[in-house]
C-alpha cells in the first residue's frame, strides 16, 4: 500500500463522519460539538482493559480505534492549518515551477524547508537522502517525489530511537512528571491540559506549585486545579520550592495519586541558580520515590522557532530533559520546528500544543503531524490515483 493510501485510511474522515469532526480552525463561539457516538475512553481497572459502554450504543474496539484516529487525524489537521498553508502550498509550486528533478529542484527545497524552521543540518539530511532515492528509484519527475518527500520526513524523525517517544508513565505506582521551561511558553496551561488527559484515562492526578518565585504562579496553577478538579499541594510565594515538592510528593504516595505534576520556576537568566534549585528537587523526589521524576518535560513555544532550540540547548546543559512539550503549534505557519528539535537535539516531542482547549494537547506522533501538514496533498491523491487507474483502464 501507498504510504499516502496508508495515512489516508487511518486520519482521513470517512464519508459519514465528515461533517461531524471539525476540519478547519474553528471561531470560538462555533467550537463543534464531538460525534455523538463518542465513548470514554478505555480504561485499566485491575489490569483489565474496561470499556464504558452505553448498552444501545455500543462500539467494537476496531470501530473505536478507526474513530480515535480520526479524532485525532481532524486535531492535528486543525492545529496545523497554518504550517499546511505554509509548507502544502509551496511544495505544491516548487513541483510545479521545477518539473524535473535536477539540482535546482534540491536547492529550492532545500531553501523552502529551512524558511519552516526545519533545522539547517536537518535539511541537508533530508534532501540528501532525496537525492539517493530519487537516483535509487530513478525518478525524473518531481511530481512523482512528492510522496517521498513526506515520507522521508516521517523517517527521519522516526530514526531516532523509539521507545523513548512514549511516557514513562508506572501502571500500578506513583508516576512523577517535572515541567521546566522559562516563563511565558505555557507551562501552567501545558500542565492543567495534562492533568486533563490522564484524569480522562481514569487516572487520579496532583499537582504541585513548584513556581513559587514567580508572582501569581501558585494561583494560576490553583486555577487549573479547580478546573480540572485535581489537588494543588503548595506552599506561599518564595518558600523553598524543593520543600514544595517534599510535601507534594508524601502527599501524593499517601493518597495513593497515579500522576504527580510539578511546575518549577523557569529562570534560565541564571544557569547555575537554576540548575542547584532543579537538583535539590530531583533529590527530595528520587528519595521519596525511586525513580523519580520519572519524566522531565521542557515546554517550548514553537512561535519562538529558532529561539526554542536554544532555549532547549540550554536547559539540556541544565538537567537531564526527557521530552519536549510543544506549545502553541497552531500558532505557527513554521511548524517544521518539530524536526529541528528532534534531530539536533535528539530529544523526542512528546506532546503538542495545538489549541487553546483543554483537550488541544496531543502526544505527538509523526505520522500524525505529516497528515496534519499536508492533509489536502494527502487526501487528493486518491483522486488522482483513481483517475490515473481510469485513464489506465480506458487506455
Ligand atoms: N493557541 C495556543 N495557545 C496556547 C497553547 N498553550 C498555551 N497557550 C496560551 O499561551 C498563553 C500563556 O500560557 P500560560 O500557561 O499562562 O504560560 P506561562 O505564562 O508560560 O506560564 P508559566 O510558563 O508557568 O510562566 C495562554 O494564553 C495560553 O492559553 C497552545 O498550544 N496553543
Amino acid at each position: 500500500m501507498s504510504f499516502f493510501k496508508r495515512l489516508r485510511e487511518r486520519f482521513a474522515p470517512t464519508e459519514e463522519r465528515r461533517e461531524e469532526l471539525p476540519l478547519e480552525q474553528l471561531e470560538d463561539e462555533e467550537v463543534q460539538p464531538l460525534p455523538e457516538r463518542q465513548v470514554e475512553p478505555p480504561a485499566k481497572k485491575n489490569n483489565e482493559w474496561t470499556f464504558d459502554f452505553d448498552d444501545d450504543d455500543l462500539m467494537s474496539i476496531e470501530e473505536f480505534e478507526e474513530l480515535e484516529a480520526q479524532q485525532i487525524g481532524a486535531k492535528f489537521r486543525q492545529g496545523l492549518e497554518k504550517s499546511r498553508e505554509n509548507f502544502q502550498n509551496r511544495l505544491n509550486d516548487l513541483l510545479a515551477h521545477y518539473r524535473t528533478v535536477d539540482e535546482d529542484f534540491f536547492e529550492a527545497l532545500e531553501e523552502m524547508l529551512i524558511q519552516a524552521d526545519v533545522g539547517f543540518n536537518t535539511v541537508m539530511e533530508l534532501v540528501e537522502s532525496l537525492r539517493f532515492e530519487a537516483k535509487r528509484r530513478n525518478i525524473t519527475e518531481t511530481a512523482d517525489l512528492r510522496e517521498v518527500i513526506v515520507e522521508k520526513i516521517v523517517e527521519i524523525y522516526e530514526q531516532e530511537d523509539d521507545e523513548l517517544q512514549a511516557m514513562n508513565i508506572q501502571e500500578d505506582d506513583l508516576t512523577v512528571i517535572l515541567m521546566v521551561g522559562v516563563n511565558g511558553v505555557g507551562k501552567t496551561t501545558t500542565i492543567g491540559k495534562l492533568a486533563h488527559r490522564y484524569r480522562q484515562q481514569g487516572k487520579t492526578v496532583m499537582l504541585a506549585a513548584g513556581d513559587t518565585f514567580r508572582a501569581g504562579a501558585i494561583e494560576q496553577l490553583q486555577i487549573w486545579g479547580d478546573r480540572v478538579g485535581v489537588e494543588v499541594v503548595k506552599q506561599s510565594e518564595g518558600s523553598d520550592p524543593a520543600a514544595v515538592m517534599y510535601d507534594a510528593i508524601n502527599a501524593a504516595k499517601n493518597k495513593g495519586v497515579d500522576i504527580l505534576i510539578c511546575d518549577t520556576a523557569g529562570r534560565l537568566q541564571n544557569k547555575a541558580n537554576l540548575m542547584n534549585e532543579l537538583e535539590k528537587v530531583k533529590k527530595v523526589l528520587s528519595k521519596a520515590v525511586a525513580g523519580a521524576p520519572h519524566e522531565v518535560l521542557l515546554a517550548l513555544d514553537a512561535t519562538t522557532g529558532q529561539n526554542a532550540l536554544v532555549q532547549a540547548k540550554a536547559f539540556k546543559e541544565v538537567t537531564d530533559v526527557t521530552g519536549i512539550v510543544l506549545t502553541k503549534l497552531d500558532g505557527t505557519a513554521k511548524g517544521g520546528i518539530v524536526l529541528a528539535i528532534r534531530n539536533e537535539l535528539h530529544i523526542p516531542v512528546k506532546f503538542v500544543g495545538l489549541g487553546e482547549k483543554l483537550d488541544d494537547l496531543q502526544p505527538f506522533d509523526a505520522e500524525s503531524y505529516v497528515y496534519g501538514l499536508f492533509a489536502d496533498m494527502i487526501e487528493n491523491s486518491e483522486i488522482e490515483t483513481t483517475e490515473d487507474e481510469e485513464e489506465n483502464h480506458a487506455g
